[in-house]
């Protein structure tokens, strides 16, 4: 496969410093490398351009913190995905998870014209469905799914051009944590969350196996995995952890039943902290991660 490595060092959606610098940690960890020896070809884009917070003068707009910056990184993100390739796998590393608003934009648009049907696979711990009013905390990495299905600020519901995501064509996996308003917003939505309890109860192989089905639809799948969706224990370099999370070997899992689907198009590593890490352990447990749905094999 040609893998293509794009960055987006952006720390503006959050509300601690530190991922901006998650680019630089995956590619410490060895990311390309760890991708080549699987016999993959991977080209590394460099990064997006992203405003720096110190220079960047109007704070808040709308109830949201940073939108000017963040739309401008998202669009270019979105473009420079969109640019590439369809026999291209395009693994773009955060950032904060509002990068992911230009990055699943831009693979729609690498499908067709004017956005394809893309489904969306969100492993994490949060179901990031905030919009600016439902947000307790005005933070945008809580509000991405949100304003891809068209819902929230027009100038980030607007970055397809046109192109939003349909609601049944994105399943949540490992979600814990949910805020009262956005609860409301993801039942009227009709989102499909398998939470905590269902991977507790179900395991990972027949929520898989579910998730598949529901998205037999789509001509291309995105996995948008951020680094909390682990537990606090595996991967301790996350601005908000929760506890309760998806094991080593279920994240492991999931990802080895995704690349044996070969369905998977494209994918997401988000939410990488070093400030909050330690000795850059996150960094090498998503860099597994990737490496799981690119073909790595225990035999
Ligand atoms: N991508 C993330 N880590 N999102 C955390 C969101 C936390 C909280 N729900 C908020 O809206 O602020
Ligand atoms: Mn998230
Ligand atoms: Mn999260």
């Amino acid at each position: 496969m040609n893998v293509a490595l794009l960055g987006i060092p952006m720390d503006l959606g959050a509300g601690r410093r530190g991922v901006d610098m998650g680019p630089s940690a995956l590619r410490n960890a060895h990311l390309a490398g760890a991708l080549r020896a699987l016999g993959h070809t991977v080209t590394d884009l460099g990064d997006v351009g992203v405003a720096l917070p110190e220079s960047v003068d109007k704070l808040i707009e709308g109830g949201l913190v940073f939108l000017t910056p963040i739309q401008e990184a998202c669009a270019a993100a979105a473009e420079r995905v969109a640019a590439l390739g369809p026999d291209v796998f395009p693994l773009t590393i955060g950032g904060d998870h509002s990068v992911s608003m230009g990055t699943v934009t831009g693979n729609a648009l690498r499908l067709a014209p004017g956005g394809g049907r893309l489904g969306l696979i969100w492993v994490d711990a949060h179901t990031d469905y905030n919009t600016p009013d439902s947000s307790p905390s005005g933070n945008i990495h809580g509000m991405p799914v949100a304003h891809l299905t068209g819902l929230g600020d027009t100038r980030l519901t607007g970055l397809g051009g046109g192109w939003h995501m349909r609601p049944e064509d994105i399943v949540m996996i490992g979600i814990r944590s949910v805020d009262p308003h956005e609860r409301e917003l993801l039942r009227e939505a009709g989102i499909k969350a398998y939470t905590m309890k269902d991977v507790d109860q179900l395991g990972i192989t027949r929520i898989h196996e579910e998730t598949l089905e529901r998205l037999s639809g789509v001509q291309g799948l995105h996995v948008s995995f951020d680094a909390d969706a682990l537990d606090p224990a595996v991967c301790p370099g996350v601005g908000t952890p929760v506890p309760g999370g998806l094991t080593y070997r279920e994240g492991h899992l999931l990802m080895e039943l995704l690349s044996e689907s070969g369905r998977v198009t494209s994918m997401d590593i988000v939410e990488v902290n070093p400030i909050l890490d330690a000795h850059n352990q996150t960094a090498e447990v998503m860099v597994g991660m990737a490496a799981s749905l690119l073909g790595q094999r225990i035999l």
